[in-house]
């Protein structure tokens, strides 16, 4: 498994994204998002005008492409076969989805990403088996159809609380002038749909969120 502090570098600036969310080639999107600051990018190809069977592989593989240039790393959301098929770097999991245990005995080392909403389903968590929790929404969003009530970013601050280990990476609906908020309140990093791919100029606004991100020492915090 990847050590903690690797990862919480990779959480800095998430990048999640599928064809559905870009006005242009995910693949450019990507590119420009990695030289905006990116620090990794999750495929998340969904909804009901996702593109299926070859057309979502070979898009995934041009996707990873522009990642291993860059040696920003790429998770795959949901299916674990597309991920052993690309050789990507991981996979990101709901609580809906495959079980994490059964995911880990299928993937390895490779990085294992888990979506929680509660406190309690962190606690849950078996941290050996999984590498960061997902937390959200933090803030309404339109980017997920079945997302649930956000819950701001006082749910970072109790799963905190609670003590667990793992690397957090906060989402929904979070912008440059909300990264501040999410990141004291105890992520260590912002994953974000539409404040990249709704930008018109994709780069310029990466930059604006990586640049809105503070450095905090958890250490005397
Ligand atoms: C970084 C990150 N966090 C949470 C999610 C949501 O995952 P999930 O609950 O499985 O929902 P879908 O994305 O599959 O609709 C995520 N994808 N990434
Ligand atoms: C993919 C996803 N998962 C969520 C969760 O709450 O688990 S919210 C979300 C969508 C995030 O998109 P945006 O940055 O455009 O709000
Ligand atoms: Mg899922």
């Amino acid at each position: 498994m990847i050590n903690q502090r690797q990862m919480k570098e990779y959480l800095r600036l998430y990048l999640v994204l599928g064809s559905v969310n870009c006005k242009t080639d995910p693949a450019s999107v990507v590119e420009e998002a990695i030289r905006g600051g990116v620090t990794m990018v999750q495929f998340r190809e969904k909804g009901r005008h996702a593109l299926k069977g070859e057309a979502k592989k070979e898009l995934a593989i041009r996707i990873h492409s522009v990642c291993r240039r860059f040696k920003v790393p790429l998770i795959i959301n949901d299916d674990v076969d597309l991920l052993l098929e690309i050789d990507a770097e991981g996979i990101h999991i709901g609580q809906e989805d495959e079980p994490a245990h059964e995911v880990r005995a299928r993937i390895g080392d490779k990085i294992l990403g888990l979506s929680v909403h509660t406190p309690r389903e962190a606690e849950l968590t078996a941290a050996q088996q999984v590498d960061y929790l997902g937390v959200g929404p933090i803030y309404p969003t339109t980017s997920k159809e079945d997302a649930r009530q956000p819950r701001g970013p006082e749910m970072l601050r109790e799963i905190r609380s609670i003590g667990t280990p793992l690397p957090m990476v906060g989402i929904g609906g979070i912008s440059a002038e909300r990264a501040a908020d999410v990141i004291r309140a105890g992520a260590d990093g912002l994953a974000v749909i539409s404040a990249i791919t709704g930008a018109e100029d994709i780069c310029q606004a990466t930059r604006k969120l990586a640049e809105a991100i503070p450095v905090i020492d958890r250490h005397n915090s």
